[in-house]
């Protein structure tokens, strides 16, 4: 991996560089193709684009109840059981994200409040390109199900023998209510604007590669999106205490996601950073998926070498990873100077993975820099909010004026006539 030891103003433009949203308008207008055609031809196009994309000439796209009752029946005991566990540990960390709205009667005459509202219906996007990922099933589907929503579509992409057995049997441990085999920009396209057999929805959540994360940008408007959450990315800041093995095997453990997953670390000790990169030329050696891996650490991936801790985090902040390990001596006293990440791991033993799967909170997290404004996938993705208003005759009567002025000055005479005519004809 590529060290840099700059300084610290040297080292954030050099960030800000790397990590850049470059839009790629080559991608840009073939997503753009793609949503628009099934847009206006649906099914056919949906068609097409799987033959295309995934080799696969579909008949139909819904998968059938029996194919899902049959994987789940077949599904080994030890795959149950992590399923479960998984399970378990997100529904108990996300019932703490449920949110019950609040009514405000503190001021005599006057009822204010927000309600909570599920939405309807949402569809969840489960990758399924060039890895199958049962694990994000459950973490879409079952936030959606706590908030209550009525109906959760799944897309996934067609495999060329069946979608894998493990993904299907995880949508029936999450309760998901229908699933179709499509995928990439045109699975978007089709739960945004529906098709003849592809319902229309009214959020679309969940990861995806390059084409999936724009294409949900693009149909942004029509339905609502969760988030950019494209190609997975680690930062880690790491001291002396920290042991080069386990530091490459984490970044290791996001650089085999995608070709453009980015591992990066920050460190302020020298021997660190040079046992780190060996450690990773070393362990991509035996790793089923070196090729993905490799690309991801030479092209996108890089070490930094700072002066001090504080330096680190400041760069890091810069950075805003998706997930952050903090493999810090004491690390827990750090999580204040944490300004940008999606989802931040404290200490030793709690390795980048250990979230992907079991630990509860959500592994559909913000990535390309966007840890700096929104948040991980969560209950309160699944819901939206209406605020609402009752006064009194009293009430109303004293803000009469400041309602009346400020409508006037605003030039809305209708708006001010509307709350005289309470008081001027009474009778009517
Ligand atoms: N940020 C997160 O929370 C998170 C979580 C899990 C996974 N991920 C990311 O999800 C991604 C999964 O990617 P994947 O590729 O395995 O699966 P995917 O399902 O996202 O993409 C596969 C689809 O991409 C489309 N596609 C492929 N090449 C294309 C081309 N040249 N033109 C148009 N469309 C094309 C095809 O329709 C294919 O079905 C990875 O980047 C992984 O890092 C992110
Ligand atoms: N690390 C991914 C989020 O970037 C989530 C995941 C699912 N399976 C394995 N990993
Ligand atoms: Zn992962």
């Amino acid at each position: 991996m590529k060290i840099y030891r700059e300084s610290l103003t040297e080292m954030k433009k050099i960030v800000a560089r790397l990590t850049e949203q470059t839009t790629d308008l080559e991608i840009e207008q073939r997503v753009a193709d793609i949503v628009e055609n099934v847009r206006k031809n649906g099914d056919a196009a949906l068609k097409d684009y799987e033959q295309k994309f995934d080799g696969i000439l579909l008949d139909t796209f819904k998968v059938p109840t029996t194919k899902i009752d049959e994987a789940y029946d077949e599904l080994s005991n030890d795959i149950k059981d992590s399923l479960l566990l998984a399970k378990k540990n997100i529904i108990s960390y996300h019932e703490l994200e449920k949110e019950q709205g609040f009514i405000d009667t503190n001021t005599p005459g006057i009822i204010r409040g927000q309600k909570v509202t599920p939405l309807e219906r949402v569809g969840i996007y489960v990758p399924g390109g060039t890895a199958a990922y049962p694990s994000t099933i459950l973490m879409t589907a079952l936030p959606a199900k706590i908030a209550g929503v009525d109906e959760v579509i799944m897309v996934t992409p067609p495999q060329k023998d069946g979608i894998n057995q493990t993904v299907l049997a995880a949508a029936k441990i999450a309760g998901v209510d229908a699933i179709y085999q499509i995928g990439g920009a045109q699975a978007i396209a089709a739960l945004a604007y529906g098709t003849e057999t592809i319902p229309a929805v009214n959020k679309i959540v969940g990861p995806g590669n390059i084409y999936v994360a724009t294409a949900k940008k693009q149909v942004f408007g029509k339905v609502a999106i969760d988030m950019v959450a494209g190609p997975s990315e680690i930062g880690i800041l790491a001291d002396k205490s920290a042991r080069p093995s386990e530091l490459a095997a984490d970044l290791l453990s996001q650089a085999e996601h995608d070709v453009r997953a980015r591992a990066i670390l920050i460190t302020d000790d020298e021997q660190l950073a040079q046992a780190v990169s060996g450690e990773v030329t070393k362990q991509l050696e035996t790793l089923p998926r070196k090729d993905i891996a490799m690309q991801s650490v030479n092209e996108r991936g890089f070490i930094a070498v700072m002066e001090s801790i504080p330096e680190m985090f400041e760069l890091m902040n810069v950075v805003a990873p998706e997930h952050l390990e903090v493999q810090l001596e004491d690390a827990m006293k750090y999580l204040s100077l944490i300004r940008n990440a999606g989802s931040v791991f404290l200490g030793r033993y709690a390795s980048e993975p250990l979230g992907d799967y079991v630990a509860g909170p959500n592994h559909v997290l913000p990535t390309g820099g966007t840890a700096k404004f929104s948040s991980p996938l969560g209950v309160y993705d699944f819901v939206k909010k209406t605020s609402f208003i009752n006064f009194s005759e009293k009430s109303l009567a004293d803000d009469l004026k400041a309602i009346t002025t400020l409508a006037r000055a605003e030039g809305l005479e209708a708006h001010a006539r509307a709350i005289e005519a309470r008081f001027n004809q009474k009778e009517n």
